[in-house]
């Protein structure tokens, strides 16, 4: 378990972190949300002791970092993926943060696997991707076996086959009862990955709930329908009591509906549907309604087209780690 109580951190007239109280808890992945400059990377940096707080405290499984014996046996840690020796191999790399650690050298070929490096293990990490340095970051992050993980963007620089396997394996080591803290701007990505959520913005806590909950409270759901015979069913859905708003292409979007009701309703006036779905608006625009006042940086609109889906979950990447723990 990770406690910050009452965080805060000013950099001259700047305050990054704002009395900041949370937990993050054991079993389930918890995300790290807010806006460019919300104070993300600054928090993560004091609960490692990078930064020092202007007041208040972090405490990892009770103690101050600085407590720990051997800290990356209770927690490991992806910030920075270039923060490798560039002049070192992979292996190398990993054997000098083992032995700081006590940590037994058998463990560098084994973080190693798990990540699919083995085969570039000997190469030296200067001539690394960014998605091979995000590989061997997690591995850093996994060496001893912490039962606290945390991942500031994790996905950077991979490719969706190395996205489907981070978040596999953050849910695995999820469940293996460890606690892991995972920031990313990537809210389809966090929408798959984490349960639980904790939104951040200008320094200060704007939210410290569940996924469910926090997409339920800061959006809208509403049901979408689309009649040859849209007259008609504008007409029965006024008289029924519900209010219909059209919203281009010929839907119609009625809030505070369901599904069941429309159809029922359609269906007793022998009206034909051509769609009739419910939606939910999505994490994206959930913590866009709610970060809105706490943006620092603004972009003028674009009309970008919204980001593609991400990939459904698959195998499950983190077993082999689990398999080789027990081994
Ligand atoms: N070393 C520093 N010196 C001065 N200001 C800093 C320093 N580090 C961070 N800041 C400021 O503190 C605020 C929070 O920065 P931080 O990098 O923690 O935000 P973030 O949420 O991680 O942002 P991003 O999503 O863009 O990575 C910003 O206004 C930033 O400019």
């Amino acid at each position: 378990m990770i406690e910050l109580e009452g965080l805060t951190k000013r950099f001259g007239s700047t305050t990054a972190v704002d009395d900041l109280s949370f937990q993050v808890r054991p079993g389930v992945v918890t995300g790290f949300l807010g806006p460019n400059g919300a104070g993300k990377s600054t928090t993560m940096r004091m609960m490692l002791d990078l930064d020092n707080p202007t007041s208040g405290t972090v405490r990892i499984d009770g103690k101050h970092y600085r407590e720990l014996e051997e800290p990356l046996k209770y927690i490991g840690a992806l910030l920075d993926a270039k923060a490798m020796h560039g002049g070192r191999s992979a292996y190398n790399n990993l054997l000098c943060l083992a032995q700081s650690n006590r940590i037994p050298a058998s463990r560098v070929a084994e973080a190693l696997d798990v990540v699919g490096l083995t085969a570039v293990a000997r190469k030296k990490t200067k001539s690394f991707s960014l998605g091979m340095g995000q590989r061997l970051g997690i591995a850093s992050a996994l060496l001893g076996d912490p039962e606290i993980l945390m991942f500031d963007e994790p996905v950077n620089g991979l490719d969706p086959e190395g996205i489907h396997w981070i978040r596999n394996l953050m849910k695995t080591l999820a469940s293996q009862g460890r606690t892991i803290f995972v920031s990313s701007h990537l809210m389809s990505e966090m929408a798959l990955t984490a349960e639980h959520l904790i939104v951040i913005g200008q320094g200060r806590l704007l939210a410290d709930t569940s996924m469910a909950d926090f997409i339920h409270e800061n959006s809208r759901s509403y049901v979408r329908l689309r009649s040859p015979q849209q007259e008609r069913l504008r007409d029965v859905l006024h008289e029924s009591g519900f209010t219909a708003v059209e919203s281009g292409n010929g839907t119609l979007e009625i809030d505070g509906a369901t599904t069941e009701a429309i159809g029922e309703l359609a269906a007793s006036h022998q009206l034909v549907l051509h769609e009739l779905s419910a939606q939910r608006a999505s994490l994206e625009e959930a913590f866009m309604q709610m970060t809105a006042g706490a943006v620092e940086y603004h972009a003028h609109s674009t009309g970008e087209a919204a980001p593609p889906p991400a990939t459904p979950p698959g195998p499950q990447w983190g077993q082999s780690y689990q398999s080789s723990k027990g081994a």
